[in-house]
């Protein structure tokens, strides 16, 4: 299954190569492909703010290759390179707060750092961190991706309608997807019928990104307004919502893209199963609960404007871009280590305990 997983993907969006992060834009996609290259750390921080690379997974990866560009500069600079590259780690993490994978991959890069040996080649130890977490992540997006789909096969019959939301997919991640990557590997094994793709408002990841990713690989997919999904769970026969998260607390809540919690909400009233797929490095052990979970609010301008162009009346707007639904609502938490069902404070614990399961 692997293999075939790993022959359907066809998109990425972030390379590392000729020493210099390149980025696929996906401000302007599906319209344009752009790739922009960026050479030092205010310079990812902005693209991470801007949105040029967003998505939990593929934000901590562009930053952990952030810090590789940090430490070429600040040791070019001479002085004291270490205390310098501190400020570098600071406005990378002032980037975006609600993805916890942006602090993981940071806290990953400044562990290497600190267990560097004199003789070291600070350079080559840092990009090999950076490169084996955008591996890995890869990785686990496969390992994911099958046990997703064999939740799918254990649950209904074949061939089903799912509906997701946000974009989870190769562009999100190391490469692959999470949520997409399941639903991609169920298709695979012809268990979609149709994926319902809520378009995601106000920045659009769903009709942009998700409609893209998976039209181009010949998924069957609908676009949708945010606000029909209750409708289609009632009348499409619509099996599994499956999502991806920014942030998922040690008692089980997530944090994912505004809209997510009305979506379990209502799942759950029409019977609908309720799957979130995150890699282990989207998992908060240090925060209790939903409620200590930062939730960006992101300027009025991307909800009241449509490139550029004004149509809404001359009003205040409020932003906030991620919600949180509650452990209660959600039937499944999909990780590289393995699965939780009905997650709470103590299943949450086990699974972190446990190693990778490839
Ligand atoms: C694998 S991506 C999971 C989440 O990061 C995704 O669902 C999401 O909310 C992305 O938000 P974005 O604001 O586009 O960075």
């Amino acid at each position: 299954m692997r293999e075939r997983l790993l022959a359907a993907e066809k998109v990425k969006a972030i390379e590392w190569r000729e020493d210099a992060l390149h980025l696929l834009d996906q401000r302007v996609l599906p319209l344009q492909e752009v790739w922009r290259s960026y050479g030092d750390a205010p310079a990812v921080a902005g693209a991470i703010r801007e949105m040029v690379v967003r998505g939990a997974p593929a934000i901590g990866i562009a930053a952990a290759y952030g810090i590789v560009l940090a430490a070429r500069v600040r040791l070019a600079e001479g002085g004291d390179w270490r205390a310098a590259l501190e400020a570098d780690f600071q406005v990378l993490a002032d980037s975006r707060p609600t993805a916890v994978n942006l602090f993981w991959a940071l806290n990953r890069m400044r562990d290497r750092l600190d267990k560097l040996k004199p003789d070291d080649d600070v350079l080559a130890a840092l990009e090999s961190m950076a490169v084996s977490i955008h591996q890995s992540d890869r990785e686990a997006n496969l390992t994911m991706a099958q046990l997703g789909a064999e939740l799918i096969r254990k649950n209904q019959g074949n061939p089903q309608n799912l509906l997701t939301h946000c974009n989870t997919g190769a562009l999100a991640t190391g490469g692959f997807g999470t949520a997409l990557g399941v639903i991609r590997a169920a298709h695979l094994e012809g268990m979609v019928e149709r994926v319902y793709a809520d378009e995601t408002r106000p920045w659009l990841q769903g009709s942009r990104l998700t409609a893209w990713e998976l039209a181009g690989e010949g998924i069957p997919v609908s676009l949708n307004a945010d606000s029909a999904a209750a409708h289609l769970m009632k009348t499409r026969g619509i099996t599994w919502v499956i999502v991806g998260a920014d942030r998922i607390t040690a008692n089980g809540d997530v944090a994912n893209k505004i809209g997510t919690y009305q979506l379990a909400v209502t799942a759950m009233h029409h019977g609908v199963r309720f799957m979130v797929v995150a890699p282990s490095s989207t998992i908060d052990m240090n925060l209790e609960s939903g409620e200590d979970i930062p939730i960006e609010e992101r300027p009025g301008h991307e909800l009241l404007e449509v490139n550029g162009q004004r149509f809404a009346a001359d009003v205040e707007a409020v932003n906030p871009v991620f919600d949180v639904t509650p452990a209660d609502l959600i039937d499944v938490i999909v990780t590289e280590k393995g699965i939780v069902e009905r997650p709470d404070a103590a299943k949450m614990a086990a699974l972190m305990s446990r190693s990778r399961l490839h």
